[in-house]
């Protein structure tokens, strides 16, 4: 069989998850404590759902490609962790925790939840960790100018994106509570799984617009050539400029 095979059968049974937000709202504590959840109740035919630290993984498999010394803070190259994600996120189960989401393609995300925290409490966590003015001030900032929220909006279908608040440990029981019911319905709903391929009606679409793109570009050439052969053009243009 080949792998271009494998791949059109590629399915996932459990859906993938992007908890996101900025820096100290509570991902990691969201994560962890979805994941046991979601194992207790769900956990079946040996597929567990679990907990991808994208921060912890980027270190560990060798994605980190410079530090910022400002923010005292590494900087991940993209491309290559979400070659290393896909294989992860092809298996479904899922739980992506990371202050970015929008590196990840529509095809393989199910939900994006952002997590929204009040910037006294946010203040109070990160004061906690010793930041620097610098980079506690660049996160308090985000948090205000909605950037996570606004970052996800734009890269998912507004279905998929919900927005939580963070400030307390009811608040995060709830949340878990809620994220668990939609994972129960998500599997009740998708018994045969979903596929991890691009949707074929959007696949047939990217290639009729990849052969409108190739044509347009044989007209650009013929266009151009024409364009070369204006000498005429030109000439009279330059002359007239002269006078
Ligand atoms: N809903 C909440 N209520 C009260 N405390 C919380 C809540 N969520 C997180 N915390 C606390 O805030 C701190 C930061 O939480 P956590 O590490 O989960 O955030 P994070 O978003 O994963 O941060 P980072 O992006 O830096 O990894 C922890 O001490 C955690 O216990």
């Amino acid at each position: 069989m080949t792998s271009t095979t494998n791949r059109a059968m590629s399915r996932r049974y459990f859906p993938n998850i992007i908890i996101t937000g900025t820096p100290g709202c509570g991902k990691s504590s969201h994560s962890e404590s979805l994941v046991s959840h979601l194992n207790q109740e769900l956990s079946k035919k040996g597929q567990e759902f679990t907990h991808l630290n994208v921060s912890d993984l980027a270190k560990e498999r060798g994605c980190i490609e410079s530090y910022d010394e400002r923010l005292d803070t590494s900087v991940v190259d993209e491309d290559k962790l979400l070659d290393s994600l896909e294989v992860d996120l092809e298996k479904g189960g899922a739980i992506v925790d990371w202050h970015c989401c929008d590196i990840f393609p529509e095809r393989l995300i199910d939900l994006v939840v952002v997590l929204r925290t009040d910037n006294s409490n946010l203040y109070d966590r990160l004061k906690k960790r010793n930041y620097n003015e610098a980079k506690l001030q660049e996160n308090l900032d985000c948090e205000i100018m909605e950037v996570v929220l606004n970052d996800a909006r734009e890269a998912y279908i507004p279905e998929i994106v919900i927005e939580l608040n963070s400030n307390s440990a009811e608040e995060m029981d709830d949340n878990v509570e809620r994220i668990g019911q939609w994972v129960t319905n998500w599997i009740k709903d998708h018994p045969d799984g979903v596929t991890n391929e691009l949707d074929p009606e959007l696949a047939a679409l990217a290639r009729e617009e990849q052969g409108d793109d190739e044509e347009e570009d044989e007209d650009f050439e013929i266009a151009e050539e024409g364009a070369y052969d204006s000498d005429d053009d030109e000439e009279e243009y330059d002359d007239d400029d002269k006078e």
